[in-house]
């Protein structure tokens, strides 16, 4: 008689199926392709003990942002890449349904995950067996020919190592990634003695993404036992056991790692951090001075790792950094006139870029000797504070650094130094508490 559930008192469940958001996912990259319907299941059904912590691991934000959506969105760009089922914990399908919504995922649904991650990954595999239904009108979407399986908890995962492990499940049955063992395995004796130990240059860890032909990991689950649903942890071994189907094993980059501890999670809140920090975009508005403080930063911010790209303007092909960038940059010379920062806020707005991640967007201004009036410098502030704190409601984090003019070479290479280090922190930083403050360089 076929499995139908993968716990005892659950029916497969459909899956909850949300409207394709119009959301802007970051643009498709000039990615490969494949000639065979490949789908994903994401375990997410845990409660992430290990963490020590009362929210699920996966629901963990970052930068406002849970976990499980930057892993989402690693699939979701991937184009060859069908549908994505993520499995849950029941008691957590409506917060599931609302992250899809509110962060405009698509290709993604959500399904009722088991009580180990065994059950939760068969419960994603026979939602795969449903035509995908949205509302009434039933997709087009085949069964897949391969399931790629990966831990939600994995978010750091690239198009190149996925497509790997989908040519060699498809080609093989089976595939998985592996990485060498930093610690040596041993086993111990019942009184907590050494028994033995492995030779660890003959072991390797089990990591994820794993790829399957879907016949075989549906089989796989169709004939395992009650004792592998409940205690086992290795999908591979499911593959070989019930299946026959050896795993061809793929050496993966140490970007697989899983989040497991509490330190995982503050890891890769840093990665996330550096990953959106490395560059910006610097909009010089045309003016030769702007130009030229411009050309100073880009030499300032490139001592600290930092790329900046100079543009006069956000119009023609330069439109294209509003799609691809995290960082802006606007500079302003003399007149302190906040309409270019207005202007980029607005188009960033249109391109709804701040969906995923909070922009950062820093108005550099370049003060003339004699623009030290009392009230002109009050204004000021109280412009770019007013600006913040209605930008930062749509998740842009605006800041303003303020330069004076000087004919002193050694004081004003100074300024353009602490401007670089400033813009360099806020931008790595992402800190709500600065927002709308103007900074002294
Ligand atoms: N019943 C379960 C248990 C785990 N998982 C998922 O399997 C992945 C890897 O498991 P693990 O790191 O062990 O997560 P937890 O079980 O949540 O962690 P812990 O053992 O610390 O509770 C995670 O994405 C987790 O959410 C799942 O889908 N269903
Ligand atoms: O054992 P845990 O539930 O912490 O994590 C699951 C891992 O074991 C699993 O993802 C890999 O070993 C590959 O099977």
């Amino acid at each position: 008689m076929e499995r139908g559930n993968c716990d005892s008192d659950r029916a497969a469940h459909p899956g909850v199926f949300l409207s394709r958001g119009s959301g802007k996912s970051d643009p498709q990259p000039a990615g490969r392709s494949l000639d065979f319907p490949v789908s994903v299941v994401l375990p997410a059904g845990g409660t992430g003990e290990r963490t020590g912590l009362q929210t699920p691991k996966q629901f963990c934000s970052f930068l406002g942002r849970p976990l499980i959506s930057y892993t989402i969105q690693a699939f979701e760009r991937v184009s060859w890449i069908q549908s994505i089922v993520v499995a849950v914990a029941k008691e957590n399908m409506d917060l599931m349904t609302d992250i899809i919504q509110r962060f405009q995922h698509r290709k993604v649904r959500a399904v009722p995950g088991g009580s180990t991650r065994h059950r939760s990954i068969c419960s994603g595999v026979l939602a795969l067996r449903e035509k995908e239904q949205e509302g009434k009108e039933r997709l087009a979407l085949d069964r897949p020919k391969v399931v790629i399986i990966h831990d939600a908890v994995r978010p750091f995962v690239e198009e190149d190592f996925l497509y790997k492990i989908a040519m060699a499940a498809k080609e093989q049955g089976a595939a998985g990634a592996i990485r060498p063992l930093v610690s040596t395995v041993i086993a111990t004796t019942s009184e907590g003695y050494l028994d033995h130990s492995l030779e660890r240059a003959k072991y390797r860890a089990s990591e994820m993404p794993q790829g399957f032909r879907y016949d075989v990991i549906y089989q796989a689950y169709q004939r395992c036992t009650e004792s592998d649903f409940e205690f086992g942890t290795e999908c591979l071994h499911l593959a070989l056991q019930y299946c026959g189907t050896n795993a061809k094993l793929i050496e993966g980059p140490p970007t697989l790692w899983k989040v497991t501890y509490k330190r995982d999670l503050a890891a890769a809140e840093s990665i996330i951090k550096e990953t959106l920090s490395r560059s910006a975009c610097i909009v010089t508005g045309g003016s030769a001075q702007a130009a030229a403080l411009a050309d100073a930063l880009q030499k300032a911010v490139g001592a600290l790792d930092m790329e900046l790209d100079i543009i006069p303007e956000l119009k023609g092909d330069n439109g294209r950094y509003l799609l691809k960038e995290w960082n802006f940059i606007q500079v302003s010379v003399s007149h302190p006139c906040l309409s270019g920062v207005d202007a980029l806020l607005a188009d960033l707005e249109a391109a709804n870029r701040a969906l995923l991640h909070p922009l950062v967007v820093i108005w550099v201004h370049l003060s003339g000797s004699d623009e030290l009036s009392i009230s002109r410098s009050m204004a000021k502030h109280v412009a770019i504070m007013d600006l913040g704190s209605a930008a930062k409601l749509r998740n842009i984090l605006l800041y303003g650094i303020q330069l004076h003019q000087s004919e002193d070479t050694e004081h004003w290479e100074r300024s353009v130094l602490r401007a670089a280090e400033i813009t360099s922190m806020l931008i790595r930083e992402r800190s709500p508490a600065l927002v709308g403050q103007l900074l002294q360089a």
